[in-house]
């Protein structure tokens, strides 16, 4: 469990984290997203007691990093894989870890063999790819078993079926309980690894939300309904743009009728259950109540557009224009 409250962190003129309070469960994996410099290897390092938060805290099972008794049985980062002695052979370096952390030796094979290096493991870790070092670097995280694991950036650098299996490995180590922190800007990895995303901007916390909230809530969303009665369909249609007039505050509700199906609406600006609520109040019998998933990129770029610090100019447009702003950003949450 990692705990971060009002943690800010200043260099000299800029701030690159901006009191950030919100817990990283147990039995998930997180996804912590942001654009280039939003704050994230730095919001790591300060809950790795690398970097001194200059207000707030950040703990670990209740605890700053620096009182924890067992470090390495709490908690087990990656945070730069080639920071590795180039000399020294895998197991060596895993050995070197374990033997000042009382851990036996049989634990290093054990964590060798999990990451796929038993077969390499005496080579010198300077010959390794960038792939084979950051699978020697989870290894390192894994070596104490602890319940609490950070990895910055992990598939960076490995090819397709190191991905897979990355993705594997994070998701087999929530279910068995542990807390997964992680971060990444492959945003099509990210969505099938993780089950709630905290999202920074420029320092600040933009969302912290379950991924399934972010993709439903997000403006691209929508909503296929099948309404087979005519006539109910106009009242449903008529009670959601009366919804829209009467809730202030509210998303922008837009209705189209579904090309692909006479008896079908396209609604955005609500979600299924709101809608299914509404069907149900006014007496319309629904054939079809289905989200339209929207992708974790299209969402993520919907909500960090203006916080991205190195932009090119170029504006990506990945799918219709957006309706109306996202739920989950937190001005609007307030
Ligand atoms: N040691 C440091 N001294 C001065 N400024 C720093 C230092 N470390 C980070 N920063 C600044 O703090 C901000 C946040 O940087 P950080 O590396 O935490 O972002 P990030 O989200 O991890 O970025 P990326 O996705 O590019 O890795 C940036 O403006 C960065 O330049």
């Amino acid at each position: 469990m990692i705990t971060l409250r009002g943690l800010s962190k200043r260099y000299g003129e800029t701030v690159a984290v901006k009191d950030l309070t919100l817990d990283v469960g147990e039995g998930q994996v997180t996804g912590f997203l942001g654009p280039n410099g939003a704050g994230k290897s730095t919001t790591m390092r300060m809950i790795l007691g690398l970097d001194h938060p200059s207000r707030g805290r950040a703990l670990i099972n209740g605890k700053p990093y620096a009182a924890l008794r067992h470090p390495v049985r709490e908690v087990g980062a990656l945070l730069d894989a080639k920071a590795l002695h180039p000399a020294r052979s895998a197991r060596d370096h895993l050995l070197a870890q374990a033997r000042s952390n009382g851990i036996p030796a049989r634990r290093v094979d054990e964590v060798l063999e999990t990451v796929g290096l038993a077969k390499a493991a005496r080579r010198r870790a300077g010959t390794y790819s960038l792939g084979m070092s950051q699978r020697l670097g989870v290894a390192g995280a894994l070596l104490g078993d602890p319940a609490t694991l950070i990895f910055d950036e992990p598939v960076n650098g490995l090819d397709p079926d190191g991905v897979h299996w990355m993705r594997d490995l994070v998701r087999t180590q929530a279910a068995q309980g542990r807390t997964v922190f992680l971060s990444s800007h492959l945003m099509s990895e990210m969505q099938l690894t993780a089950d709630h995303l905290v999202i920074i901007g420029r320092g600040e916390l933009l969302a912290d939300t379950s991924m399934a909230d972010f993709l439903a809530g997000s403006s691209r969303a929508t909503v296929r309904v099948r309404v087979p009665d005519p006539q109910e369909r106009a009242v449903l249609v008529r009670r959601l743009a009366a919804d829209h007039s009467g809730a202030a505050g509210a998303a922008r509700v837009t209705v189209t009728v579904d090309a692909a199906d006479r008896d079908g609406i396209v609604v955005t600006g609500r979600t299924a259950r709101q809608i299914g609520d509404l069907a149900h109040q006014c007496g319309v019998r629904l054939h079809q109540l289905s989200d339209v998933h929207v992708s974790l990129e299209q969402a993520y770029m919907d909500l960090t557009a203006h916080s991205v610090e190195y932009a090119t100019g170029v504006r990506h447009e990945t799918g219709p224009a957006p309706h109306g702003a996202h739920p989950h950003r937190r001005e609007e949450t307030r």
